[in-house]
């Protein structure tokens, strides 16, 4: 194993040592975001039938060919159609039927004139008046086509599709009301210190609460996990083993933070060596060099640096791709834009760094990005206030104020345009 590696190599070697969750199958509501596991088919045509994309007037677009302001075509209303009824009977020469928008199309209709555009000659435009048109309608006109999105049978989503809200609206339509999906990862989520106490408590003397394995949580949601936070570890060997040895027993994914470095109390490593397979130590990347990864039981093993800033960006490098691997996504990353710096950048280092900054639009419409002033890895604070983390490119020169960077676009509000 080599002792330091880079994230890209970390990444891979993360991604690789996972598989895929078993597929269950889940309500629609509940697929929303998440990719689909099989070839999903529709059990009808949508629209299941022709049908008028306004309200008008549906007839035979042959009639009034000829139509022009100074020699109007004219028609008798035969019937009227709303949404929802069918008309079936016949609309012969020199007939037309009122239709209202999402009603069926006649038979004999082949267009529909929008009502605004159609004179009433006798009567109030409903059955037994006379309308005329003054221009001609094309063929197809303001008519809806069956299986227009979907045919019976066709497959209309692929294995792999994330579904949107609209998807699931797309979904509905074509009958289909269960999806499957991979399931859930659980992953237990164990902070390790003795110095942590839970963040129900006021801590004492010497002690701090415990906020990483609320961040790692909070995360591990956005990933699209089930969190499960477990009882706080002290910082002893034994009992770092035996909680990551019942996690592994019990959960998919295990995510220590804590003790993952070389002082005197850090064991995340000698655990994961006895307990199993210890693959990674140490990933070339700032916050956050010490990340530990192995398997345990089968079980995917990861120990996050104890900081929580370099926990919070190894989660995010590291972690989340795994997790985003075990529920079939094939897009792995945040979103990334290239961005502007707004001040020089003398913060440089042979590792890879991630700046918390905060990315804005300049008034030409171009990206600008400002690093956070304290970027300490001890904190989660300056990352509730930004809405990206800017990637120095490697090397160690500074970088002057104007050098474009790349922005992984993590808690982008609305208000930012993008
Ligand atoms: N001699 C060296 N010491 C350290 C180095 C180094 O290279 N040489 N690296 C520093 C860096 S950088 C990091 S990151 C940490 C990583 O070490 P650990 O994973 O062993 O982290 P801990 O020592 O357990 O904790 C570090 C820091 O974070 C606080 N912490 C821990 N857990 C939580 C939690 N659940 N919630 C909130 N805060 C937590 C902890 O109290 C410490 O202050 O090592 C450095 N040292
Ligand atoms: O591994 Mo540390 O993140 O650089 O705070």
């Amino acid at each position: 194993m080599k002792e330091m590696i880079s994230l890209e190599e970390a990444r891979a070697l993360v991604c690789g040592a996972v598989a895929p969750t078993e597929v269950e199958t889940v309500p629609l509501l509940e697929a929303v975001g998440r990719p689909v596991a099989a070839d999903l088919t529709s059990d009808i045509d949508v629209a299941p039938f022709a049908h008028s994309a306004m309200d008008g007037f549906a007839l035979r677009a042959a009639e009034i060919a000829a139509a022009a302001e100074d020699a109007p075509a004219t028609l008798r209303v035969v019937a009227e159609i709303g949404a929802g009824d069918v008309f079936d009977g016949v609309i012969g020469p020199g007939e037309c039927v009122r239709i209202m928008t999402g009603a069926c199309l006649p038979a004999d209709a082949d267009a529909v004139v929008k009502y605004e555009i159609v004179g009433v000659v006798e009567g109030d435009g409903k059955t037994g008046s006379l309308v005329s048109f003054t221009a001609p309608a094309k063929a197809g006109a303001n008519v809806r086509p069956a299986g227009e999105e979907a045919r019976a049978g066709e497959v209309i989503v692929r294995a792999g599709e994330v579904i949107s809200a609209a998807g699931v609206g797309f979904l509905a339509g074509c009958g289909v009301l269960e999806v499957p999906v991979c399931r859930r990862p659980r992953v237990a989520i164990i902070a390790t210190g003795s110095e942590l106490v839970p963040a129900s408590e006021v801590p004492g003397p010497g002690k701090i609460r415990n906020s990483n394995s609320y961040a790692m949580a909070a995360c591990a949601r956005e990933a699209g996990a089930e969190a499960h936070m477990l009882p706080i570890v002290e910082d002893t060997f034994e009992a770092l083993r035996d909680a990551v040895a019942a996690a592994a027993r019990d959960y998919d994914f295990v995510v220590t933070t804590g003790g993952a470095a070389n002082g005197d109390y850090d064991f995340i490593k000698p655990v994961v060596a006895e307990l199993g397979e210890l693959m990674m130590t140490t990933v070339s990347m700032r916050p956050g060099k010490a990340q530990t990864f192995g398997i345990v039981n089968g079980t995917p093993v990861f120990g996050l640096p104890g900081n929580p800033a370099a926990a919070y960006v190894g989660f995010q490098m590291l972690i989340r791709p795994a997790l985003r691997t075990m529920q079939g996504y094939t897009f792995m990353d945040h979103p990334v834009v290239r961005a502007r710096l707004t001040a020089d950048e003398k913060n440089r280092d042979p590792r890879r760094i991630f700046l918390r900054a905060n990315l804005t639009r300049a008034s030409d419409g171009t990206y600008e990005v400002t690093p956070a002033k304290n970027q300490s890895s001890g904190l989660f604070g300056p990352i509730q206030k930004t809405n990206c983390m800017a990637v120095m490119p490697d090397g160690t020169e500074p970088q002057p104020a104007g050098s474009v960077v790349d922005c992984i676009l993590l808690d982008v509000p609305e208000e930012v345009c993008l």
